[in-house]
């Protein structure tokens, strides 16, 4: 947390958190979190758009936060690669995050995950990075090399989960939605504790990782894993789902303190 002086006193720690979604509707419904007349702390300035070399952010400063929020692309390598930009602007600026939310829809599996309802990842892990055997799926470490999972701190998740009243589990990233029941039941067995799949929250976490700041990711569930229709996905009710959860996660996030952990 960065310490800001004011007129020579020193206040209170304001939290610097980023939060990456996918695509710019999954940010603005995070925005709205910050607009809406609901929100439990209205912004204290207006909201900035801030340009960076290969980053563009919408900022909202708050009493006890400063919140950028950046669309990141689909999947996890475009992810990854605006994250880490935007971690390293922020560090050579001299005002460094704290957090990393990887937030947006994503299909949740069934029953646990019901459509229009949140999940908190406990576990975010990399569902199809490794190789293809004779007798199945060896993930990338089987090889010995790279990581397929990060655990976000758990005093974060703890905080998370009780803000907003969403379960915890793992939070798979795919390269490929799942689109047959086959697939889903294939990684339902490899992932006991799996509540969704998305597409970056594994790519943010690698960016996170790289520059040691915590990670968290939350899904608000547009679709069941499983035979694709796209049709029924209910982005709608989803993106409302996230904005509600901003409501309630922005206070949260910003009074956490990492040192719990430890
Ligand atoms: O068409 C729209 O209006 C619209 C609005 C917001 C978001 C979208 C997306 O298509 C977001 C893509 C994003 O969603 C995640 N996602 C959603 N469902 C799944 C799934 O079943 N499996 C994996 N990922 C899913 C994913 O993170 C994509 O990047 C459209």
């Amino acid at each position: 947390m960065v310490l800001q002086a004011e007129e020579g006193l020193l206040t209170t720690p304001s939290a610097r958190i980023l939060v990456a979604t996918a695509v710019p509707a999954e940010r603005d419904a995070v925005a709205r979190a910050f607009s809406s007349p609901d929100s439990q702390d209205s912004p204290d300035s207006p909201v900035e758009q801030i340009w960076q070399p290969g980053v563009g952010l919408t900022r909202t400063t708050r009493t006890a936060g400063v919140w950028d929020l950046l669309d990141a692309g689909v999947g996890p390598a475009r992810a990854a690669a605006s994250v880490s930009a935007a971690l390293t602007a922020a560090r050579l600026a001299g005002t460094p995050y704290d957090l990393v939310v990887s937030a947006g829809i994503g299909g949740g599996f069934q029953p646990e995950a019901p459509v229009g309802s949140l999940v908190v990842a406990r576990r975010i892990t990399v569902a199809d990075l490794g190789a293809e055997t004779a007798d199945g799926f060896l993930p990338v470490t089987d090889l010995g090399f790279g990581t397929v999972h990060h655990y976000p701190p758990r005093s974060l998740v703890r905080v998370a989960c009780q803000a907003t009243g969403a379960p915890a589990g793992t939070i798979l990233t795919v390269s490929t939605v799942t689109g047959t029941a086959a697939r889903a039941a294939e990684l339902r067995a490899r992932h006991p504790q799996a509540l969704a799949e998305g597409m970056e929250g594994f790519g943010v976490a690698e960016a996170a990782d790289a520059h040691g700041t915590a990670v968290l990711e939350v899904r608000a569930v547009s679709n069941p894993v499983g035979p694709r229709d796209r049709a029924a996905w209910r982005i709608g009710d989803a993106l409302t789902a996230l904005t509600e959860a901003f409501g309630k996660l922005a206070p949260a996030l910003e009074s956490w303190n990492r040192h719990d952990d430890q």
